[in-house]
């Protein structure tokens, strides 16, 4: 049968780089989660954004899509903690992530990483530049158990995570021949320089 996928968007941090909640940050007329969402919905068979209680309200104004918080035991642990929410909410079988601040990622590269689903790896990772992008990722929902292990020891960094499964990585230049689908906005600087 094929898998089922659910899209998590991760906006759940607070922004302290940025200054201001970055998921509402507008880009080409529209908020930045607003793309992560459009480049998910085609694929997905669900979709959640996963954030934290100070922005439930604004989300619910911006968008009919269901707005989760973190567990109460790992709120705020970081996108760990967003992911393991998504899994304890969901029974897809995988959980495609995305970041709430990289308005330039497009549906084909998801469809495209979506596409190396295989149900003999626990993670399906781009590889940029050699170093991992964990937060636009697929992870099998089986990973939930760990990831609740990982947390209850005061681990909280998805490298921990990758450390630990099995994880099919592909260099980005397979899924995308624009190298601008990778770019992530942290900072007001990093925001003019869109
Ligand atoms: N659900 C959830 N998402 C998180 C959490 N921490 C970070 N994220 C999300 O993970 C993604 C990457 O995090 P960062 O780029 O560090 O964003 P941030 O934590 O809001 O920003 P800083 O405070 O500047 O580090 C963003 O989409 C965040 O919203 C968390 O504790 N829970
Ligand atoms: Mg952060």
């Amino acid at each position: 049968m094929k898998p089922t996928i659910a899209g998590v968007v991760l906006a759940g941090g607070q922004s302290r780089r940025f200054g201001r909640p970055k998921a509402f940050a507008e880009h080409r007329g529209a908020p930045f989660f607003t793309w992560s969402i459009a480049a998910l919905r085609p694929l997905v068979d669900e979709l959640y954004i996963i954030s934290h209680p100070a922005l439930v309200d604004e989300f619910r104004r911006q968008t009919d899509i269901p707005v989760l918080l973190d567990v109460e035991r790992y709120r705020g642990c970081g996108p760990l903690a967003g992911i393991y929410t998504a899994m304890e909410h969901s029974r897809a079988d995988w959980m495609f992530v995305l970041p709430c601040d990289m308005p330039y990622m497009r549906q084909e590269v998801v469809e495209r990483l979506a596409s190396y689903i295989d149900p003999t790896f626990d993670a399906i990772v781009p590889l940029h530049g050699g170093r991992p992008e964990p937060l636009v990722a697929l992870y099998h929902r089986r990973l939930s158990s760990m990831i609740a292990e990982l947390l209850d020891a005061g681990e909280r960094r998805m490298a921990a995570l990758l450390d630990r499964v099995r994880v099919r990585c592909l260099d980005t230049k397979q899924l995308s021949a624009d190298e601008e689908v990778w770019r992530n906005v942290n900072t007001q600087d990093e925001y003019g320089k869109r």
